[in-house]
């Protein structure tokens, strides 16, 4: 058996992803570029200021020469030393905008992401509105409120860019808060603040680089055209726009006098499209960001937690007449999951196999209080180790569950966070929960990938989950739920995405890990075959029901026709292979259930706060 190999050399893996972005030609004109502009815009005013504001009556309007490569303006003053002078003030004027911009946007996004649902579509709905105008017209609009300055420019170009920024950064944040290993992270009790700041944020960060660094070439334009239209920076000071709007006048006595300054706009955003680019490559390898003040546990905090731990042989999991409902396009909520009960005992391996769309994954993540704020959850008893998951969790109960409950997706890419180290992810749930030190928690981290097969953990531990083979991340995913106390492991189709070789080593990884912890584990497959061969009792499930429960060894007992269909279509070393597999009894359109429609409005209840 052997694994894939990882996706970069070791060799590759040390070098800095700054230094090799440099390599390229992009890279190189990038920084140069920025080098250049920063050496301008610091030295500028020393070297070209008094050429610049140096006036000659004899040498007023001269054409373009050597003594003056863009010739000079009506009061005989240099227009290239102009230029080179009004580097400093365009590029304080569009990085402030700039900001402006980023930082509004985000701020209003971010808002918009975690408001109330009416209130998230009011935000959003305005949001839209304010997208619909131009950009420039809304910057125009702002500039004539805030009146004809540098100052007021800014404000105006960055306000208007506000919008855009927040509409990027609430869909970015909205489809990360999805992924599995957000998920993942709110399971290991990570607060909402620190879910976006710690694996919302840096991710956000390439797409949002980039975009600021188009955005700052767009600015620079944009100032160009409030200066030429006399709403921007005024006279005596002066920016390249205003230098353009000047030498347009007379362009056709001296062209250089507006070429000039033309190229200066062109040459600084080429470069501020570049640095984006070069932020973007180098971004994707460089955000492993420091970890935020430790959250240490407190003591009490972990004793109240296993205060309340109820008795071993007690069950792990109670659900009695759970159902899920969703709201449709019209709002109206629609049942998914009809009245399920299912008990989970200590220890025990508990598969649920069904078609896809049958409640097996809205099941799960009700059952670990996971699912988002818009879904209906109901039950009599929705609990896990004692703890009711209809009710919004004590900092007690989230730490155990932290600790106690672990999931495996079934992306691996998606399952771990791109930007956080392997070691990073691994040591979170203990550092935040059992308060343990940055080096108790390593030596933990080691041990658990260790006992997941994972050769030279140290190493690993450093990478990224880019850097390793898919396996490799599902075997690390498993060794995230072994650094608490797990009692039970839910695994939601771990091995689909991966090979046939792949899928036996991760089964057998995640087997190991029930008998050295005796966690229980609920496995959720298409799979019968695999499910019998690896879960002591098999639950089914069609259209959001249980339709069938029964021991992985009585399997040939199976009474209902869905189930005795599933057990049909695995092949065995008697199948004729020539023969077409059997199809589950064909299901006429007509006859399949229509989803219940639940009276009364939508509820949060059973979410976690
Ligand atoms: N957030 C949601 N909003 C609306 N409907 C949803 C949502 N999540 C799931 N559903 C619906 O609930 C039903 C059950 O989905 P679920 O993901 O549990 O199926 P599944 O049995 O796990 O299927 P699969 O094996 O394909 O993952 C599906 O009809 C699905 O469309």
């Amino acid at each position: 058996m052997s694994t894939r190999p990882t996706t970069s050399s070791p060799t590759a893996s040390r070098r800095s992803p700054v230094l090799d972005r440099l390599r390229t030609p992009r890279g190189l004109t990038g920084a140069i570029g920025a080098l250049l502009i920063i050496v301008v815009a610091v030295v500028g005013p020393t070297i070209w200021g008094s050429a610049a504001d140096t006036t000659s009556v004899a040498d007023r309007l001269a054409g373009a020469s050597l003594a003056h490569p863009f010739g000079t303006d009506e009061l005989g003053r240099d227009v290239f030393a102009r230029v080179m002078v009004a580097t400093r003030v365009s590029v304080l004027l569009t990085l402030g905008a700039t900001a402006i911009s980023v930082v509004g946007g985000v701020l209003l996004g971010a808002v918009a992401t975690v408001l109330p649902r009416p209130l998230r579509r009011l935000v959003t709905a305005l949001i839209d509105i304010l997208l619909s105008f131009p950009w420039l017209l809304m910057a125009l609009f702002f500039s004539v409120i805030w009146g004809a300055s540098a100052t007021g420019a800014m404000l105006a170009v960055g306000f208007a860019g506000v919008p855009t920024f927040a509409r990027l950064t609430y869909t970015l944040a909205s489809s990360l808060i999805g992924r599995d290993y957000v998920k993942a992270a709110r399971i290991a009790g990570v607060g909402q603040a620190e879910v976006l700041v710690r694996h919302v944020m840096p991710n956000m960060l390439p797409p949002m680089l980039v975009n600021a660094a188009v955005s700052a070439s767009g600015t620079l334009l944009a100032f160009a055209g409030l200066s030429f239209l006399g709403l921007g920076v005024q006279a005596p000071e002066y920016d390249w726009g205003r230098l353009l709007g000047l030498g347009i006048a007379r362009i056709y006595g001296n062209p250089m006098a507006a070429i000039g300054p033309g190229i200066a706009l062109v040459v600084c955003g080429v470069i501020f499209t570049q640095l984006g680019e070069l932020w973007n490559e180098s971004s994707k390898r460089l955000l492993g960001l420091p970890a935020p003040a430790r959250r240490r546990g407190s003591r009490a905090a972990i004793e109240a937690a296993t205060a309340a731990v109820p008795t071993e042989d007690a069950p792990v999991v109670e659900v009695r007449d759970l159902r899920v409902a969703f709201p449709d396009r019209d709002g109206r909520l629609v049942e998914r999951v009809h009245g399920i009960s299912l008990t989970i005992m200590p220890g025990e391996v508990v598969g649920v196999v069904g078609e896809s769309g049958s409640g097996k994954s809205v099941s799960a993540m009700a059952i670990a209080a996971l699912l988002g704020p818009d879904s209906s959850v109901q039950a009599s008893e929705l609990s896990f180790r004692g703890i009711d998951m209809t009710a919004p969790l004590t900092k007690a109960e989230r730490s155990r569950l932290g600790l106690e409950l672990a999931m495996v997706f079934q992306d691996p890419l998606t399952s771990l966070n791109p930007s956080l180290t392997i070691g990073k992810q691994l040591r979170e749930t203990v550092e935040v929960h059992e308060g343990l030190s940055a080096a108790e928690s390593t030596k933990r981290a080691e041990a658990a990938l260790e006992s997941v097969r994972i050769p030279l953990p140290a190493k690993r531990l450093k990478q990224f989950p880019h850097e390793l083979s898919g396996g490799m991340r599902q075997r690390a995913m498993i060794g995230m739920g072994l650094m608490g106390r797990p009692k039970l492991l839910i695994a939601d189709e771990p091995t689909t995405a991966l090979d046939v070789t792949v899928q036996r080593q991760v089964l057998r990884v995640l087997h190991e890990a029930q008998e050295q912890t005796g966690a229980a584990i609920l496995l959720i497959s298409h799979d019968i075959a695999l499910v019998s061969g690896f879960c002591d009792r098999i639950l089914v499930m069609k259209d959001g029901r249980i339709v069938e429960s029964l021991d992985a060894d009585r399997l040939h007992e199976a009474r209902h026709p869905y189930t005795r269909g599933l057990i049909a279509c695995v092949p065995d070393m008697t199948s004729d292979r020539t023969m077409p597999l059997p199809v589950i009894g064909a299901i006429d359109e007509e006859d399949l259930p229509v989803p219940e429609l639940v009276e009364g409005p939508i509820t949060t209840e059973g979410q976690r706060a």
